[in-house]
């Protein structure tokens, strides 16, 4: 099985070569089956994490017959993955199983290697077709055409490695590779082809007289119709920044992005809580969303822990405690990122918004990083933004890109306007690099941005050539990824009075983790790590009812007005509690006494007295 990722980005031109390579090796299949899994696609996100699959394409293989779990065998896996080399290491992989865990219909891929061996094979009594291929020690040519004619019959592939001269020139091979030919009537003689090419060979074996497919049930290809999903286009503005893409940018990064790691420690966690600080403190979103982050970002800044099970994360983000006001949509919801198919644009193109956006905030509210560590420190926000790419960002390649950009000049930045511009020239560097690429939208045209008919301004001739008047960017940039240019349209209802157009308002509470249809994670799942995070709500709870405490962000679970002050469910249990205990202690006292008292009577009122 191998795991790659068709969507966006440089992968998507992966894919496009991938097919072709699936289409090269499906004849293999009673020997071998590939299979390829999209992990950006939220629905594979179990399977994918349960695979710890982090980056793409990723190469997994996994041995015939085995029955324990397993995450399979990493084969050199890596973005810069030849093709070619994948299918050799295919091979390899099957020429390593043990001769018990063969897969039955696997033929023996091993050469001939005795000319007496290579002589009897000349004795054909079985009616069909022998083909030899002779060919260097090296050469992956005679095994790919074996598995090539798998599903052939009429005709059987050995391989024979050409290094003895002697039986070549009794055959009449002059070079390898090459074909030797066996017919059912056991003539015989060397096969003269135009190249001496996989493809060449296999070709002209499947077209000897007699020889034709088996009649065998072939791996189901999935219907194409069944996976089309019925996309309805939102109209946009292209001058405005949408909720929705950064929301569902968010919720696909905390959901599905970071969600591939089982747990995090040392580096990883460290570049999780400094984008986290930053996503908390500079996100311009709506308040349910910010209070989110912001609780996110203090329950990881208390953490005594230097490793994190995600699963607490996700309880967090999933709002499992049911703590009210926060809110982050489960689900994706594209508007200016739409693209004009499923595959294209969506995350990637979010994740730069929010990249531009987080620049531009730290500028416009430098305040808010107080008490962070990032205050006074111009490249701390990009930094951060490029330890998370080369961390967890799942498209390799673009991590590599980035790093490799970063490198160049990233030190070079002084001011946050500088930061601001930085970004939005690699970005610049990115979409020229990409004009032309499989992965662009034809719809959304991969362009030095902004384009002239969204910021005029910001574009000029000089000496007759393009240019861009820099301050006019600067200009453009702080307006298009401002507060202000936030629109909420399509944004995710967040269950209050709040519509379109609105911002702020705390959602009801709603155990996602536990019942939400479209939770990524099933209830059980919810287990141990779950205890991290009530040992810090129970902190929050006792923090809510001090007037400074977190309780000026963040309300404990169904607070109860009364006599004007806000009591928790604990309070109210506490207070019954007590009530019911002190009506025994009282019923249990007038018994007492009443049993007590008329002894006393009936000893001093005694007739014998
Ligand atoms: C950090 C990062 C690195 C990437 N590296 C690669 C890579 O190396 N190879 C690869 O194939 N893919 C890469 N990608 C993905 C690729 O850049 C696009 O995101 C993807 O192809 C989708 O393109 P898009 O048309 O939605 O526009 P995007 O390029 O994603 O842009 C999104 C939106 O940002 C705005 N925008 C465009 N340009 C700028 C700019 N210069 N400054 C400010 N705002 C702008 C526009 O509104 C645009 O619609 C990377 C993505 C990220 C986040």
């Amino acid at each position: 099985i191998v795991n790659t990722h068709k969507s966006w980005c440089a992968c998507s031109s992966y894919a496009a070569q991938w097919q072709k390579f699936v289409g090269g090796v499906f004849d293999w299949a009673a020997a071998i089956r590939v299979a390829a899994l999209d992990c950006a696609e939220e629905k594979n996100h179990q399977v994918c994490r349960a695979y710890d699959i982090h980056f793409y394409p990723t190469f997994r293989y996994f041995r015939a017959f085995t029955k324990e779990f397993t995450t399979g065998e990493n084969f050199k896996a890596g973005a810069d993955r030849e093709l070619p080399t994948v299918r050799r290491s295919m091979i390899d992989f099957l020429q390593n199983h043990t001769e018990g865990g063969r897969p039955p219909a696997c033929p023996s891929l091993e050469p001939v290697l005795r000319p007496s061996d290579i002589l009897s094979l000349f004795e054909n009594h079985g009616g069909h077709y022998v083909a030899v291929i002779f060919e260097s020690n090296s050469s992956y040519v005679g095994r790919e055409v074996i598995l090539d004619l798998l599903p052939y019959e009429n005709v059987v592939v050995k391989r024979a490695l050409g290094s003895d001269r002697a039986v070549l020139e009794k055959l009449g091979v002059p070079s390898v590779p090459a074909c030797y030919l066996i017919y059912p009537n056991r003539t015989r003689g060397f096969v003269n082809i135009a190249k001496p090419l996989r493809s060449f060979f296999s070709a002209y074996l499947k077209s000897l007289p007699g020889v034709r497919k088996k009649m065998l049930s072939s791996p189901e290809k999935p219907s194409e119709e069944e996976n089309v999903e019925t996309q309805v286009w939102r109209e946009f503005d292209r001058s405005r920044l949408y909720t929705a893409d950064l929301e569902s940018t968010l919720h696909y990064l905390l959901r599905v992005e970071l969600a591939a790691h089982r747990s995090l420690a040392g580096e990883e966690l460290k570049t999780l809580k400094d984008f986290i600080t930053l996503i908390a403190k500079l996100f311009p979103g709506r308040l349910p969303v910010v209070k989110l982050l912001e609780m996110l970002q203090e329950w990881l800044a208390s953490l005594p822990l230097d490793k994190i099970p995600y699963n607490a994360v996700l309880d967090l983000v999933n709002n499992k405690m049911r703590i009210s006001g926060i809110f982050l949509t489960d689900h994706v919801k594209w508007v200016g990122c739409q693209g004009s198919r499923p595959e294209l644009r969506g995350y990637p193109c979010g994740l730069w918004k929010l990249f531009h956006t987080l620049t531009v905030q730290a500028g416009a509210r430098p305040e808010a990083l107080a008490g962070t560590g990032f205050e006074g420190a111009p490249q701390a926000v990009l930094q951060t933004l490029r330890r998370y790419v080369s961390t967890f960002f799942g498209c390799r390649e673009c991590g590599k890109h980035f790093e490799e950009m970063a490198q160049e000049s990233l030190d070079a930045v002084r001011t946050p306007d500088q930061a601001v511009l930085w970004l939005w020239r690699k970005h610049n560097v990115v979409n020229s690099r990409l004009a032309g690429h499989p992965s662009e939208d034809p719809r959304f045209p991969k362009a030095p941005w902004p384009t002239p008919d969204l910021c005029p301004a910001c574009h000029e001739e000089v000496k007759g050539l393009d240019s861009w008047d820099e301050g006019q960017v600067l200009s453009f940039l702080k307006q298009h990824y401002s507060r202000g240019n936030l629109l909420d349209t399509y944004s995710a209802d967040l269950g209050g009075p709040n519509k379109e157009g609105e911002t702020g308002h705390p959602a009801p509470q709603k155990s996602r983790g536990s019942q939400h249809p479209g939770s990524l994670r099933p209830p059980e799942a919810l287990g141990s790590q779950s205890r991290l995070l009530e040992n810090w709500a129970r902190r929050l709870d006792i923090r809510a009812q001090s007037p400074r405490g977190a309780g000026a962000q963040v309300e404990p679970a169904a607070a109860v007005p009364f006599l004007g002050a806000g009591f928790s469910n604990l309070d109210m249990s506490l207070c019954v509690l007590l009530y019911v205990a002190s009506s025994l202690f009282l019923m249990v006292m007038y018994f007492f006494f009443r049993v007590r008292s008329r002894r006393w009577k009936l000893k001093h009122h005694s007739p014998a007295v």
